[in-house]
């Protein structure tokens, strides 16, 4: 059972997507096309599970690269396994071939003759930070190659694929794909809508609060709740408030776990009137970014940038900017743990695609009490936001439904 990809007749020379040809690679990646049959054996399933488990040792350090898990199978045994740890560094094939004796500092056996390999994303077959890997499979003369999902990068998009099987190697392809599109979903976006992709996060009560009236918030949700927020930190590359946040909450936005990665801490304020003593700028365990205007408030800055903190002035600093320039400094996603007004102005500028809300079975009322999205100009029930592939689950003792805005083509 197969199902070939048809991306790379689609749009494989061309580095800007179009609406129509976004279709087109969502249903080859496996995004908003039906269910599908079971494609390969139950084995087949274990062996690309254990690629993803090995590809989010990488989590939230690949960007603006995709998380990559490879097993190498022969005679129904491992005998190689790798995964890519960030940009610029071999891809999770190399490290598995290694690990199988190919390429090896010490000369040994190359256990991945006529072996099987299994891939989380459909290996490379172009020339960039490294060489492709479609190339070292077929020269260590791997048998059959088995493929999680095609890679929607333009430069690959089913490429590597019909090189493989051009030298004759077997190729499955679509082997638990959802779980492996769903790891990186955020790479898929990236590459199809030159944004990263935008995470809303909140916390709110059974009656829609973010905080009392008099903007007490600590703590809306269980401990368990907060670990998740924590792991889900963990596996951004930005996170996003803005001055409100840090003037009334003074966060610390890390992901308080050891060796966990740290996300960049974003900070939007025109004016930057802040604190100046505010725990983000206090704390180097994580790095920060104040992204600001033009000319605002140079004493400010100077006092951040002796504090280690970096500072960009944008022309303009509106959410969808903000994403344009994180987009640029190659982030695949970014979490807007921001208060209403600004989660409110992100939706309507584009820049959020998943919302994550997590409701604490209290009720704390109040008419002005901050709800997590402010005003977005809505008058009647039919204008409300939609969400689709909503989902949700008990955590500790909150609820946390997930959901996506339906996704348009960026026009830039
Ligand atoms: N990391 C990764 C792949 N990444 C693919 O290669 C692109 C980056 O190429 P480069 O600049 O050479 O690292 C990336 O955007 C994605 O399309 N491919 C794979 O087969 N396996 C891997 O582990
Ligand atoms: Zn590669």
């Amino acid at each position: 059972m197969d199902n070939s990809p048809v991306v790379a007749q689609a749009d494989a020379s061309l580095a800007n997507y179009t609406q129509e040809s976004i279709h087109l690679v969502e249903s080859a990646v496996g995004l908003n096309s039906p269910p599908k049959e079971k494609i390969g054996s139950d084995f087949d399933s274990r062996m690309m599970l254990r690629c993803l488990e090995l590809a989010r040792r990488a989590l939230g350090r690949t960007s603006p690269n995709p998380l990559v898990g490879a097993v190498i199978v022969k005679d129904g045994e491992i005998v190689g396994e790798g995964f890519h740890p960030r940009a610029g560094e071999p891809h999770a094939e190399v490290f598995a071939l290694r690990a199988a004796g190919v390429g090896a500092a010490s000369p040994q056996e190359n256990r991945a003759r006529g072996a099987t390999i299994y891939v989380s994303l459909e290996p490379c077959n172009h020339y960039g930070r490294t060489p492709p890997c479609s190339e070292g499979l077929i020269q260590a003369g791997v048998a059959k190659v088995v493929v999680g999902m095609v890679d929607p990068n333009p430069l690959v998009a089913g490429g590597g694929i019909a090189r493989l099987r051009a030298a004759g190697i077997e190729v499955l392809v679509g082997v638990e794909e959802s779980a492996c599109h769903q790891l990186n979903e955020a790479f898929v976006h990236r590459i199809l809508y030159k944004r990263p992709l935008g995470i809303l996060k909140y916390a709110m009560t059974l009656d829609g609060k973010i905080a009392t009236t008099s903007g007490h918030s600590a703590w809306v949700t269980s401990q368990e709740a907060r670990n998740e927020v924590h792991q889900l930190r963990a596996a951004c590359d930005a996170i996003i408030v803005g001055g409100n946040t840090v003037r009334q909450d003074n966060p610390y936005l890390t992901t308080r776990q050891v060796e966990a990665h740290n996300p960049l801490r974003v900070v939007m304020s025109r004016h930057l009137n802040l604190p100046e003593s505010a725990h983000l700028w206090q704390t180097a365990d994580a790095p920060t970014l104040v992204l600001t205007e033009k000319g605002a408030n140079p004493d400010f800055q100077e006092l951040l940038l002796k504090q280690g903190v970096e500072v960009v002035e944008l022309t303009l600093l509106t959410p969808d900017k903000a994403m344009a320039y994180l987009y640029e400094r190659g982030f695949c996603s970014v979490l807007w743990e921001c208060g209403g007004t600004l989660a409110a102005s992100a939706i309507a500028q584009g820049a959020v695609q998943k919302v994550l809300a997590f409701i604490a079975p209290k009720i704390i009322g109040g008419s002005i009490a901050p709800t997590p999205v402010g005003d977005l100009g809505f008058t009647t029930m039919t204008e409300a936001l939609s969400l689709e592939r909503v989902s949700w689950r008990v955590v500790g003792s909150d609820c946390l439904v997930e959901g996506y805005f339906p996704q348009k083509a960026n026009s830039q």
